[in-house]
């Protein structure tokens, strides 16, 4: 099936032809047509046009007017308003057209593929190894995975990377201390452990181990020792480190099971995985003059970065004691990610506070040649996730809050809220039990999408799962209660009428379907996942008013019941397709 050009995009280009055929020096100029509430659309372009061009604004657009086809093909109705804006009408039959083009479009809706798809590679959910998640793994696991879909979606290679915290000198101590206690990390019942006795096991190793560290000065020598072997690729010293690797990773599928979300193995890559690149990278930078030994370290500087002292903070690549830090496995993922992956965009999915350490990478990286104008990297930088009184989200206690313990209470009170409306739809205990879960975890990452990356969120649990407003149980109702009118309805798919008039919440309805494939495609330039929320959030609210004004299986006729039936269903699709987009699962009976 063939994608569909969007009315807005073919009322944009009729415009842009009758404006070049007018006046040729505009030919290629954007005629800016906007939604608007006087018409469908509104074109603001001509205005700036007029002026540049020394003509009046009004003229010219009366002119462009003149040589606007108008009938039932597309554009009803086209004329001046204000100083030089043009207000767009399109006809009752261009919109079903259209709708029944995307509806025979399958999965795709006639969503076009983007036109030079390129090459991405994404670095998120990137928990730490032996620690425990937090909550910005969380957001960065939800804003990466919906990023990920939606790029797919437009036809992007992406290639996506766990860039998890395996390396460094703490697992220095870790080893030293299992090796030393072996029996640590055995699992009580077998094979089967779960991911919470693997955390636990690991977090009770951490803490010993750490104490001991700071108690024993000899334990702290032998410790110190096994980060040099570590580091040399001792073979017993990996593979105790691998012990730490594999319980991890328990522990973090089983967080992102929980969260309903896909992770492959082959794509955590730590920082582990960049070791034998780590001298090249270096050598490198000190060749080309990038960085310099300052002190014994290697060193790039920036005359805009500059400590409280007034004096300059580099970025460290290499330590004097010779050890390599975050940066150069950072700057070593960089040279993979671009030469042998050929990427043209490098996309971070990390915590705002890590903001100056990016930059620094990516400058460096531009020093060096390997980022330029047709590759570049991006850090999506989100905020902090606050608690109800507005700080920092910590429990009572003051500790980081348990990301497993939040899903669950998410669960748990989106089950309750299935539960009370089961009764009327008929679910069975286990529906009841599986929906809670979608509508619990949707409502965790649909709060977290639908505001800005960078802006910080309160988390508030009784908010995230209410009926009512910006919610994604709001959103799966919606979905919920087409599904079921369809069922009624009997489950051929119904047939659109572009031969009807079209009541004005049919229209408005209509309009929104059109804009699912600009959304996409807008935000897969701008990578904020919270448009495509605002958008299918609008979707369920025209869906409301068109409910309100619009009966659909007692309309007047049984053609405008199917038409209906028809918008509708295009519309769960859409809704759909969106969350789906977005990592949330819509039940077809809630
Ligand atoms: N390429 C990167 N530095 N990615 C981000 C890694 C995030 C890091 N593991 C953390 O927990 O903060």
């Amino acid at each position: 099936m063939a994608s569909v050009t969007s009315l807005s995009d073919s009322v944009q280009q009729q415009l842009a032809s009758a404006l070049s055929a007018t006046l040729p020096e505009a030919a290629g100029a954007d005629p800016l047509l906007r939604r608007s509430d006087r018409a469908d659309y509104q074109a603001n372009g001509i205005l700036a046009l007029a002026k540049k061009a020394g003509t009046n604004p009004r003229e010219l657009a009366g002119q462009v007017v003149s040589r606007v086809a108008t009938g039932d093909e597309l554009i009803k109705e086209v004329e001046v308003s204000g100083p030089g804006f043009l207000n767009i009408t399109v006809s009752d039959r261009a919109i079903v057209a259209n709708l029944a083009a995307r509806s025979a479009d399958g999965e795709r809706l006639g969503v076009p593929y983007a036109e030079a798809p390129g090459t991405t590679v994404i670095d998120y959910a990137q928990p730490n190894v032996a620690k425990e998640m937090h909550v910005g793994h969380l957001r960065s696991a939800v804003i990466g995975d919906a990023v990920v879909q939606i790029l797919e979606f437009t036809g992007e290679k992406v290639v996506r990377r766990h860039h998890i915290g395996d390396w460094g000198t703490q697992f220095g101590m870790l080893i030293q201390y299992l090796d030393e206690h072996p029996g640590e990390l055995d699992h009580k019942g077998g094979d089967g452990v779960s991911g919470e006795e693997a955390m636990s096991n690991l977090d009770r190793l951490y803490k010993a181990a750490r104490k001991l560290f700071d108690a024993d000065e000899e334990f702290k020598t032998r410790a110190r020792r096994r980060v040099v072997d570590l580091q040399a690729g001792e073979p017993r010293t990996l593979a105790t480190w691998q012990r730490f690797v594999d319980e991890s990773k328990i522990y973090f599928f089983s967080v992102f099971e929980k969260l309903d979300m896909e992770v492959r193995d082959e794509d955590i890559v730590g920082e582990s995985g960049y070791n034998d690149m780590l001298h090249e990278t270096c050598r490198l930078l000190e060749e080309s003059g990038v960085a310099v030994r300052s002190e014994g370290a290697l060193c790039v500087f920036f005359d805009d970065v500059k400590g409280p002292d007034g004096n300059p903070v580099p970025l460290i690549v290499q330590k004097s004691d010779g050890g390599f830090g975050y940066a150069a496995t950072d700057l070593s993922a960089i040279r993979d990610r671009v030469f042998h992956h050929k990427a043209d965009t490098l996309l971070y999915v990390v915590d705002a506070r890590q903001a100056l350490h990016f930059r620094m990478v990516f400058e460096t990286a531009r020093r060096a040649g390997w980022l330029n104008e047709s590759v570049t990297a991006h850090q999506l930088a989100f905020g902090t996730i606050l608690g109800k009184d507005g700080k920092p989200f910590k429990t009572r206690a003051g500790e980081t809050v348990k990301l497993e313990g939040l899903l669950d209470e998410a669960v748990d009170r989106a089950t309750a809220v299935v539960r009370e409306k089961a009764g009327k739809v008929g679910l069975s205990e286990d529906e009841i039990v599986e929906n809670g879960r979608y509508v619990g975890v949707g409502a965790v990452k649909y709060a977290d999408l639908s505001t800005s990356a960078v802006r910080d969120y309160k988390f508030d649990l009784d908010q995230m799962v209410s009926l009512n407003g910006d919610t994604s149980v709001y959103l799966q109702y919606a979905y919920a209660r087409i599904r079921s009118i369809l069922r009624k309805a009997g489950e051929a798919r119904p047939a659109a009428h572009p031969e009807l008039e079209l009541a004005p919440a049919e229209r408005a309805l209509g309009l929104h379907l059109d804009q699912f494939g600009e959304t996409l495609r807008e935000i897969a330039g701008s990578y904020e996942p919270h448009k495509l929320a605002a958008y299918l959030y609008q979707l369920a609210s025209a869906l409301t008013t068109f409910y309100d004004q619009c009966p659909v299986l007692k309309a007047d006729t049984p053609e405008q019941t199917e038409n209906r039936l028809f918008l509708i269903d295009l519309t769960a699709r859409t809704l759909h397709r969106g969350m789906a987009l977005l990592g949330i699962r819509t039940p077809e009976r809630l």
